[in-house]
């Protein structure tokens, strides 16, 4: 199987000692560094290998541009190594003919050198311009994947994630990335390229001379382990902590009124303080690293050019070597240590890159809790019959929230589920939905395991009403439209006015063009739900689940939605999780909850008849309403 990621998760992997779910997908995302290490190093390995193979599946659809800005890049640093090759020649050829009275070499090598110029100005903005385009291309690529992903991951993930750590892989991860591609990798190529043809180039002028001024690869490349090994841990540290502030905000914002209305502001920004410093804390330290780590490199490249001097100037002296190539070894060593001043800000890019590469790697190689079926069973027509066959259930598989549930409703029956807090009623409906699956036994819809079903066959089967209803951006008309797209204007009047939102969509501004703002922040808890309701009668599903939907309504609109419900309830299954009773006289049938297990189970009028816990709640809101 190949997931989003392009990760082939048999390939070649090491084998590893710790268990597959403390280390695949986004299970190391909040381990400290030494967590991590405890997990063994084939972890560390199998991460690493994962963010390799995520980037070559991304840049792979961008061959054709790679190879040319390799094409661009490596003439434009031919040109710019022809530099000092015709100083030399200028000084140990040209000078001297001029001095007998010919200009000619001095013509030709003032031109070469401007052509030279020209040649790389011109090669290195095509690069520049190419690479661009690839990087970004990349990075289109990579955001559509990440966005396409989270939202087919399952809701089960979500609640572990949070939106806050999305939203930070969505945008601080793929801004460091988009960083380093555009401005490290151009410093990338064309400093591996300079130091390797400048290396060559110093080899062949003089030899002795030349693995003088390389001798300095030595001290670099241990500094470079150094600055490898101490930046890594320390831009995990930064994604984490940035990720960390993100949730914090997100959290905030999004429950604004809960925190005005419980004061909790001084408590959250403590909080925020929090994360904030450690997020200072970590690019402070990230920074002081890259300080010490920049200007050794540099000190070392002006010792090496120290002692190219001083031996030079002995060999010039000697006559080993003549002044023009002296002149040529500096210029070149001087060019040599500036790259490399530019392949140590792109190595700090990649760092933070690679550790962001690493999160994004691990969330795209989440898979589907619920996935899709490979060969789903054909549905065209489902008439709406929902059974249980020895469902077991629960969030986390230590707390079992549905015991056992054999259950079976008929098609076009209305189910009222009512129970105490907690007792699983809301579980049983999702489960119907399959926004989860059961950990043992079957949820089936007109006999086939929903399971089977494709996903788009089992929305349109099963609506889920529920009582936060979602408005998404846009006018009253287009979210009763979401319940069908396709739906023309008079169907979505009509949708409304069958369930008696039409009055008060008529009154708004602009009528059913109303823009409802963010989250449906125009309308009130109620109208939101009457908008919800329309959405799902537009729909027409074979099951209609409502989960305490009703509930943010006042009475006279609870009556007149009821009057509705029957109407829009006619000829489906409908599963109606009450706490009021007033909703459950619509019902055929009641089923009472309690810790997981259906209770009692009877017509509404049987059950009242009775003495169990559903004929004392009936006679309790009797006399409440007395
Ligand atoms: N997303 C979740 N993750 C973990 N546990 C959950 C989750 N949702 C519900 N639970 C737990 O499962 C149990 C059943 O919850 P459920 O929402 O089904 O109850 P309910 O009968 O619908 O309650 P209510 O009437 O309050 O809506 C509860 O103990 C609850 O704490």
């Amino acid at each position: 199987m190949t997931t989003l990621s392009g990760a082939d998760p048999g390939a070649s992997a090491p084998v590893d000692t710790a268990p597959e779910d403390t280390w695949r997908g986004v299970a190391t995302e909040e381990l400290s560094e030494s967590e991590l290490s405890g997990l063994g190093s084939e972890v560390g390995a199998r991460m690493r290998a994962r963010s390799r193979r995520l980037l070559r599946s991304l840049l792979r659809p961008q061959r054709r541009r790679v190879v040319l800005a390799a094409v661009l890049v490596v003439v434009s640093e031919l040109a710019f190594l022809a530099g000092p090759l015709i100083v030399a020649y200028a000084i140990d050829t040209a000078v001297p003919a001029l001095a007998r009275g010919d200009g000619r070499p001095l013509v030709l090598s003032t031109i070469g050198y401007l052509a030279a110029g020209v040649l790389n100005a011109v090669t290195k903005a095509g690069f520049v311009r190419v690479s661009a385009r690839a990087a970004q291309a990349v990075l289109l690529d990579l955001r559509g994947r990440v966005f396409d992903h989270s939202q087919a991951l399952s809701l089960s993930f979500h609640e572990r994630y949070t939106s806050g750590r999305v939203i930070s892989r969505m945008t601080s991860d793929l801004d460091t990335l988009n960083e380093l591609t555009s401005e490290g990798l151009d410093g990338l190529i064309s400093g591996v390229l300079t130091v390797l043809g400048i290396s060559v180039t110093l080899l062949v002028l003089d030899l002795p001379l030349g693995l003088i001024a390389l001798a300095s690869f030595l001290p670099i490349a241990l500094l470079t382990r150094w600055f490898q090994r101490r930046s890594r841990s320390i831009y995990r540290r930064t994604r984490t902590a940035i990720a960390a502030l993100i949730v914090q905000f997100t959290e905030t914002m999004n429950g604004l009124r809960a925190v005005l209305s419980f004061r909790r502001e001084q408590r959250n920004l403590e909080i925020f303080r929090r994360s904030n410093a450690e997020n200072c804390e970590a690019n402070g330290d990230g920074l002081v690293v890259l300080a010490h780590y920049a200007p050794s490199v540099r000190m070392v490249g002006n010792l090496s050019l120290a002692a190219v001097m001083v031996v030079g100037a002995v060999q010039v002296v000697h006559g080993s070597v003549e002044i023009g190539v002296l002149a040529a070894f500096l210029l070149y060593v001087r060019r040599m240590y500036d790259p490399l001043d530019e392949l140590a800000m792109f190595y700090n890019a990649y760092q933070s890159a690679g550790a962001a590469l690493e999160k994004l790697s691990g969330l795209l190689e989440e898979v589907p809790s619920v996935p899709e079926p490979t060969d789903p069973v054909p549905a065209p027509e489902l008439r709406g019959r929902v059974t249980f066959e020895a469902v077991e259930f629960g969030y986390h598989p230590s707390v079992p929230v549905l015991p056992r549930l054999d259950l079976e409703i008929q098609a076009g029956q209305t189910v009222a589920v009512v129970g105490a807090t907690g007792a699983g009623k809301s579980t049983l409906a999702k489960l119907v939905a399959r926004f989860y699956d059961p950990t043992a036994g079957r949820v089936l819809l007109d006999g086939i395991a929903v399971d089977r079903l494709a996903g788009a066959d089992l929305r349109r089967a099963v609506v889920m009403v529920t009582q936060e209803s979602f408005l998404f951006s846009g006018s009253v008309a287009d979210n009763i439209a979401l319940g069908r797209p396709s739906a023309t204007r008079a169907e979505i009047e009509h949708a409304a006015d069958a369930i008696g939102a039409g009055p008060f969509i008529r009154q708004l501004p602009d009528g059913f063009d109303t823009d409802v703002r963010k989250r449906g922040g125009r309308l009130s808890a109620g109208q939101r739900q009457l908008v919800a309701f329309a959405r799902a009668f537009l729909a027409d599903p074979a099951v209609l689940i409502l989960d305490e939907a009703t509930a943010s309504l006042d009475i006279p609109s609870e009556r007149a939605v009821q009057q509705a419900l029957r109407t829009v309830l006619r000829g489906r299954t409908a599963v109606i999780i009450a706490h009021r009773l007033s909703t459950v006289s619509i019902a055929d049938r009641v089923l009472v909850m309690d810790h997981g297990r259906v209770t009692e189970d009877g017509s509404p009028a049987e059950l009242v008849r009775g003495t169990g816990a559903y004929a004392r709640l009936h006679d309790a809101w009797r006399d409440s309403l007395v």
